[in-house]
């Protein structure tokens, strides 16, 4: 699956007025529903927070003087909360003060229009910040797939994993890695070429993937022939499973690896290990365990998968 949350690039762009005026309100509300975007309304700085959360819209529109918590400090908590902090924020306000300007800004706004807007110019803006808003998340996009299988990379994994774990630690539950390595790709490569094992290893993350189904899940290349499967919430007994359903389904794909010693098809080994985060455990202790068990496989003749009971791994020292 992937983790990098949701964005507006193949559907209507939402953009949340937070504005205690009702006719400054339904005035912008008309005039972004007329140009196809999907307008949502707040009336107050708490409303409007908690509607950014809930809804998630792409830009927010805010007025700077509002009752109760002001446009300043909404824009300054919409910034600190991780679930609104990317959504960018373009002032509206009558009051067109350089301070004031130079107080939206410097509250974490990405623009500042005074009122009363003209509308080519209010557009043109906020074209812009969602504009720049979906090249940055193109970005972090490609910062974070394998180029070459288009799975998650090594890096959206450590990540993942980090939150996994804390959430495991807060929850108590298990938590399951598989290391997984491509049986003799050495000689795959040297027999059908490169570029043979580069469609081998696309086929074998199109495995991984398939079996990332949960949202606590995560499919990963690791790096060369070397892949990571985490599964959250999942114990040993069925991370084991789920092990062993990978393994066969990659001997399933039949593709013929001539010259190797395990089996005409080519295979891979697996080592799998479980741990209920503590504060005893550690997440380098888990990789740790996993990749231990995968030499296991190999060494035990590849094509298989070495899991264990669940275990508590110790912090090292
Ligand atoms: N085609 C291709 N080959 C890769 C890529 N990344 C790593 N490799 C190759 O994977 C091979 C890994 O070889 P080894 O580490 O010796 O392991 P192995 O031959 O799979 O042997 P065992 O792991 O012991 O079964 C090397 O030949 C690498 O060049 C890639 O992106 N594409």
């Amino acid at each position: 699956m992937a983790v990098l949350g949701t964005e507006s690039t193949a559907r209507q762009a939402t953009v949340l007025v937070i504005d205690h005026a009702p006719a400054c309100r339904d005035a912008l509300r008309s005039l972004l529903q007329e140009r196809g975007y999907n307008a949502i309304a707040a009336g107050s700085g708490e409303e409007g927070l908690d509607l950014a959360v809930r809804a998630q819209p792409d830009l927010v529109l805010l007025e700077l003087a509002l009752p109760g918590i002001d446009g300043l400090e909404t824009c300054r908590r919409l910034k600190a909360n991780p679930a609104t902090s990317t959504i960018p924020v373009i002032f509206v306000s009558s009051r067109a003060g350089t301070d004031d300007i130079v107080a939206g800004f410097e509250a974490g706004a990405s623009d500042y229009v005074t009122k009363p807007a003209r509308v080519a110019e209010l557009c043109a803006r906020l074209r812009a910040q969602l504009q720049s808003k979906r090249s940055a998340w193109a970005l972090e996009c490609a910062a974070m797939a394998d180029p070459l299988t288009l799975i998650p990379n090594r890096r959206q994994f450590d990540r993942f994993l980090e939150k996994e774990w804390q959430r495991a630690l807060r929850s108590g539950a298990p938590l399951s890695l598989l290391m997984l390595d491509v049986d003799h790709f050495k000689l795959y490569n040297d027999t059908l070429g490169h570029a043979a094992g580069d469609a081998c290893l696309q086929q074998v993350a199109g495995v991984l993937q398939r079996h990332a189904a949960r949202a606590t899940d995560l499919a990963a290349r690791y790096g060369g022939e070397e892949f990571v499967l985490l599964f959250g919430e999942t114990p040993a007994e069925a991370a084991a499973r789920l092990a062993e359903a990978v393994r066969a389904d990659v001997e399933s794909l039949h593709i013929s690896n001539p010259r190797s010693p395990t089996s005409n098809w080519v295979t891979v080994s697996i080592g799998v290990a479980s741990v209920l985060p503590s504060r005893h455990a550690s997440l380098c202790g888990l990789l740790l365990a996993a990749d231990r068990r995968l030499y296991e496989a190999k060494r035990a003749g590849r094509n298989r998968v070495v899991a264990t009971a669940p275990v508590e791994v110790a912090e090292p020292g």
